[in-house]
């Protein structure tokens, strides 16, 4: 299995590290549009590899697509991050640009690719790549879910003062401030409804720091977060390359489901060999399909600003 990762920062080298750690892929390439970066992250990485006892190849190259040949699974995670202050949303002016350009040098050289879109505003910037990739729709694959629901579960382990591997819980729609949607009316420990142990105000606490977990870190880092994003990645990567068949909340093409037309949100769906292998249909509360249609409204907005 070849992966590709575009962009070699922050988030872009944490996927490899990650990638290369579980040791399912055989060679990861990284790109990126800064001389000599890509190259420099890849061959610190590769010096991690007796260390860290893995035996993914990784690679680095200065935009030269041709390296990223016959990719199974590309990532996308060039553009801009945002600052402390601003919303995922203002960074649509530079990224739309990068990603509709790295897009179409991937598919280029990568005709039968999977693509898991990073770059925010990630529910639009995957929209733009199905608008312009040309791919089919079970091959493109918004990265949000999986991260703002590992948010979540840290959220709700606080909370509970439990161990995180007691609890389980989902976030969809958006991956915005704003527009994501925890399912707490879904969470549960050890199968016990999440509502039985918190009360009213620990509840909104949760929903309240699972939103806003991304702002959060911009905050206290004076930049977007890149450690739990890669690892998210990486887990929907090997989804794909070990066929798991997992259920992970991504932001994907939606034609009829939950309501929603030409339109990209995060949805349960099931990750395999093929991409998206199929959408999870999952009864939402009246409040919860009030909050996804709201969601995509303000998501509907933003793609208003896009240009093919
Ligand atoms: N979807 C998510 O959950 C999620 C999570 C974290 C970050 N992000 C987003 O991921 C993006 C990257 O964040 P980061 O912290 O890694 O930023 P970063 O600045 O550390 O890295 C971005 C890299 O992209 C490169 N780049 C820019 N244009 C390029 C091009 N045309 N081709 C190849 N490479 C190019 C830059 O040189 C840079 O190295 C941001 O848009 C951020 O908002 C999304
Ligand atoms: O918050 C951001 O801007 C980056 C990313 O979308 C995140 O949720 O960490």
């Amino acid at each position: 299995m070849k992966v590709t990762v575009v962009g070699a920062g922050a988030v872009g080298a944490s996927c490899a590290e990650y990638i290369a750690m579980k040791n399912f892929c055989s060679e990861v390439v990284l790109v990126d549009i800064k001389e000599g970066f890509a190259e420099g992250k890849a061959m610190d990485l590769m010096q991690t590899a007796s260390l860290n006892g893995f035996d993914t190849k990784i690679t680095g190259t200065t935009g030269d697509y041709s390296k990223t040949a016959g990719s199974h699974v590309a990532v996308i995670t060039s553009g801009i991050p945002r600052k402390p202050g601003m919303t995922r949303e203002e960074l649509i002016g530079i990224n739309a640009g990068i990603v509709k350009d790295v897009t179409e040098n991937l598919v280029k050289h990568s005709p039968e690719v999977i693509i898991i879109v990073v770059s925010n505003p990630m529910d639009t910037m995957a929209y733009l790549v199905h608008k312009t990739s040309g791919l089919p729709k079970h091959k493109i694959i918004g990265m949000g879910g999986a991260l703002d629901s590992a948010r979540f579960k840290y959220r709700l382990a606080e909370a509970l003062e439990a161990p995180i591997s007691d609890v389980d819980g989902m976030v969809i729609a958006a991956h915005s401030d704003t527009g994501m949607l925890p399912l707490l009316s879904k969470a549960t420990r050890n199968g016990v409804p999440i509502t039985e142990f918190l009360d009213e105000e620990q509840q909104k606490y949760v929903i309240e720091e699972t939103k806003v977990g991304g702002a959060t870190l911009t905050k206290l880092l004076g930049t977007s977060a890149w450690y739990a994003p890669g690892a998210a990645v990486s887990v929907m990567v090997q989804a794909i390359a070990c066929d798991q068949k997992k259920m992970i909340p991504c932001s994907l093409m939606l034609e009829g489901e939950y309501g929603q037309n030409d339109i990209c949100l995060g949805v349960p769906a099931i990750i395999g060999k093929n991409g998206v292998e199929s959408i999870v249909n999952i009864t939402l509360t009246a409040e919860e399909q009030l909050k996804f249609a709201e969601a995509a409204n303000a998501v509907r907005e933003v793609n208003g600003d896009l240009k093919f």
